[in-house]
């Protein structure tokens, strides 16, 4: 059964100063959600709630309908911002050890361990002490220890910082799969252009507040006004002066230009094509980095 990981009225103070305000969203089963946000945002803040290492003040998280116990907490993975590993220990020691206080026997401990290894690119360097990995491989391990009981969760920090886009490519693909097993997958990262690549759905937040969620369609639908490129065979200067247009970017004979919405983009058109002829016309979609700017300032 997959069931979808909720908050609901989340706040959490440290001191007077209040650092998530009334945090609601849900990370669907079966989908990669990406949780952005500037640094001091509060995205560890949640993630820290959701796997029970702190208690919000108030609110709720729950799966499947059901607040979380500490039970069920058992079956999530999850990869904390402090990374944590034993530097004295192997790659391969380290995952089997903590496969074993997630109930594993030594042997499917070991077979999991062997299995995630080698899934994610970690297996020639298995044996190798964590202190003399790099900190791509050592970040790699840390993806197998957050992995290596199968969980039917799972929440990662900055999974991707500090890997190379080989790695990252490989780490996508091990979530990916998590997530068609049925497993809501939330993951907080710093690189748009990783995020907007990777995750079905986003939650955006700023200054503790979660400012907006969806998919990444629903987002762009909500959030961005309508914006066109185009491209005639002389110089586009031209179109700055037509009704509603907002020159974003001119290069020669390229225009790209939003319009407010609801504008009728084709009579741009038809002025650009009163002048000759015109190379493209096409609608742009915006940006995560757009969005994101959009919806924090
Ligand atoms: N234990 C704590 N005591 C006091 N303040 C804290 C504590 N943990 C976090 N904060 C503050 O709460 C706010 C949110 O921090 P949090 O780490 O959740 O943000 P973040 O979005 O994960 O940022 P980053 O991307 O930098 O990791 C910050 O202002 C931080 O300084």
């Amino acid at each position: 059964m997959t069931r979808a990981l909720r908050l609901d009225g989340v706040d959490r103070s440290f001191g007077d100063r209040q650092v998530l305000k009334n945090v609601s969203f849900e990370v669907a089963a079966g989908r990669m959600t990406g949780f952005v946000g500037a640094n001091g945002a509060g995205k560890t803040t949640t993630m820290r709630i959701i796997l029970g290492v702190l208690a919000p003040d108030a609110g709720d998280v729950s799966w499947g309908g059901a607040t979380l116990t500490r039970q069920d907490r058992r079956r999530f993975g999850y990869m904390p911002e402090e990374r944590g590993l034993y530097p004295k220990m192997t790659a391969r020691e380290q995952v089997t050890y903590l496969g074993r206080l997630h109930g594993l026997d030594a042997a499917a401990a070991r077979r999991a361990t062997d299995a995630l290894l080698e899934r994610v690119g970690l297996a020639e360097r298995g044996d190798d002490l964590l202190e003399t990995l790099s900190l791509g491989n050592q970040q790699r391990a840390q993806i197998a220890a957050a992995l290596v009981h199968d969980p039917e969760v799972l929440v990662l920090d900055e999974p991707f910082s500090g890997l190379d886009p080989l790695a990252v490519d490989t780490v996508v693909a091990v979530l990916r799969e998590r997530a068609t097993a049925g497993a809501p997958v939330l993951f907080s990262s710093h690189q748009l252009d990783v995020v907007e690549r990777l995750c079905d759905d986003l939650v955006i937040i700023a200054d503790g507040v979660i400012r907006a969620a969806g998919s990444r369609q629903q987002l762009r639908d909500t959030y961005t006004v309508p914006r066109y490129e185009l491209v005639v065979a002389t110089d586009a200067g031209w179109v700055r002066d037509e009704p509603g247009v907002t020159l974003v970017e001119l290069d020669g004979a390229r225009a790209v230009f939003d319009l407010p919405a609801g504008a009728d983009e084709q009579s741009v058109l038809h002025a650009a094509l009163a002048r000759g002829p015109v190379r493209a016309f096409r609608p742009v979609s915006p940006s995560l980095t757009e969005i994101f700017r959009e919806v924090t300032q």
